[in-house]
């Protein structure tokens, strides 16, 4: 293709035919159209489309959203979610199950083919094998499922929604993909029971802006609504209670939680593996410097605890109050645990400066990480590179974020000794991941 055909702008809303390739980060498909490559909605790599193309701000590339499937992979199914479906016009379509047309086993490929990638291109990681080497039966396995999904087609799962407020009728429902329209919907398939009990999905919600809903393990579902010009929302400080397995959480309403029903129990788990794999190892100082950084309520810090027995030392931090006001109670049975209040970057340049003592129980320590999308960053990986704890579990949401940091750590004389990944969001792009990286000697 001629570079000037390329850059001859697609126009917004024409449509065209594309052979769609591959998967990318961010739920789209990936296509060429003259030598441009087109970002596509609601595809599967393998199918032959028609799709409107919806953006083309950079030269580079464009966004397009299927409108009709000429050639249709066997992965195909009916969408989990109506208000979502190619039935409908690309930008009233629901946003938030941007793989619900896509066979739930083949979803967890394509998020282990996300993850295989970025760590390739951002980590230096190559986890594809040899070429020629049969690498599907990995890809199959990589994405663990959680309980009860596969029965459930990924189904009923969501115990944390967001709705938003249309200011205008008052119409209650997501955003559209990439846009911030309101699309009603007469149900939220990936919402658990509870959730879609209370769900005012019917009702014209007037002088708000949005809705949580929330479906604690161990306590009746709620609501917290923001009106219009508050940021507060009603409800938010009431404390709920959680269950993972049979160990209580006390966790906000409003604060930090997992959002599939399983989640933390699979995380929770995750974590106890890896520490007891460390132990195992002869690699885990319970008696160190151990922390859990960007805590929450403290359900890692609590992982690390079961798996290591009395006499483990560790410190959650993180940077919301009332967060550690509630990691403090739900650690309260550990005797050597307690959660403080910092932001990360700060509460560890405290740590570089601190004296020797101190540094080496840090060096010999193991360190959770559990950060939000954007992931712990450059600075903060630094800052751990410099620390040089014995040993970094990390919990990521962002395969892209995970990779970059993975980079970092293995530049930093780190080895990565084990990656899991958990399908822990079905019907939407989004994955954890879980790496345990081990100081080189
Ligand atoms: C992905 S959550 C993990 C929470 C916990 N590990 C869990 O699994 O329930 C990330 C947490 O990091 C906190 N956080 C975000 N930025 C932070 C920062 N710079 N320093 C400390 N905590 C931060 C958020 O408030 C949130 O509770």
């Amino acid at each position: 293709m001629s570079e000037q055909r390329a850059s001859t702008p697609l126009e917004i809303g024409s449509e065209i035919e594309l052979e769609i390739t591959g998967i990318a980060h961010g739920g789209v498909s990936v296509a060429r159209h003259e030598g441009r490559v087109v970002f596509v909605a609601d595809a599967i790599p393998g199918e032959r489309v028609l799709a409107r193309v919806t953006d083309q701000k950079k030269k580079s590339f464009a966004r397009a959203a299927v409108t009709r499937v000429l050639d249709a992979s066997d992965d195909r199914r009916e969408h989990v979610w109506a208000e979502a479906s190619l039935e409908r016009d690309p930008a009233e379509r629901a946003g938030g199950a941007e793989f619900g047309h896509i066979d739930l086993a083949r979803q967890r490929v394509l998020k282990a083919e996300v993850l295989v990638d970025s760590m390739a291109r951002f980590g230096d990681i190559e986890l594809a094998g040899e070429e020629g080497e049969d690498f599907s039966e990995t890809l199959a396995e990589l994405v663990e499922a959680a309980d009860g999904d596969d029965e459930a087609n990924g189904l009923g799962y969501r115990t944390r929604v967001r709705l938003h407020v249309d200011p205008e009728t008052g119409a209650v429902g997501p955003y559209a993909a990439r846009s911030r329209t309101v699309v009603p919907v007469s149900s939220l398939p990936l919402a658990t029971d509870g959730v879609n009990q209370i769900a005012p999905l019917a009702e014209a919600m007037q002088g708000l802006q949005t809705i949580d809903l929330i479906d604690p393990a161990n306590d009746d579902p709620r609501m917290l609504i923001t009106e219009i010009g508050q940021k507060e929302r009603r409800g938010e400080k009431d404390l709920v209670a959680e269950l993972v397995e049979d160990r209580g959480f006390i966790v906000r309403a409003g604060g930090f939680w997992q959002v599939h029903r399983e989640a933390p129990a699979m995380l929770f788990g995750a974590v106890h593996d890896a520490i007891s794999d460390l132990i195992e190892a002869g690699q885990f100082d319970p008696a160190a410097g151990n922390l859990d950084l960007y805590g929450g309520a403290g359900l890692l810090a609590a992982a690390v605890a079961e798996a290591a027995g009395p006499g483990l030392k560790i410190t959650s931090v993180e940077s919301d109050p009332d967060a550690t006001d509630n990691a403090a109670e739900n650690l309260s049975e550990i005797v050597g645990a307690r959660a403080l209040t910092a932001r990360v970057d700060k509460y560890l340049s405290e740590l570089l400066d601190a004296a020797a003592p101190v540094r080496d129980r840090l060096r010999r320590g193991t360190i959770v990480l559990d950060p939000p999308r954007s992931g712990a960053g450059g600075d903060v990986t630094a800052q751990l590179a410099e620390l040089a704890p014995a040993n970094i579990v990390y919990v990521a949401c962002d395969p892209v974020a995970l990779s970059r940091d993975t980079k970092s750590l293995l530049d930093s004389g780190y080895d990565l000794l084990e990656l899991r990944a958990f399908d822990i969001f079905p019907h939407t792009h989004h994955f954890e991941s879980l790496a345990v990286f081990s100081r080189a000697e």
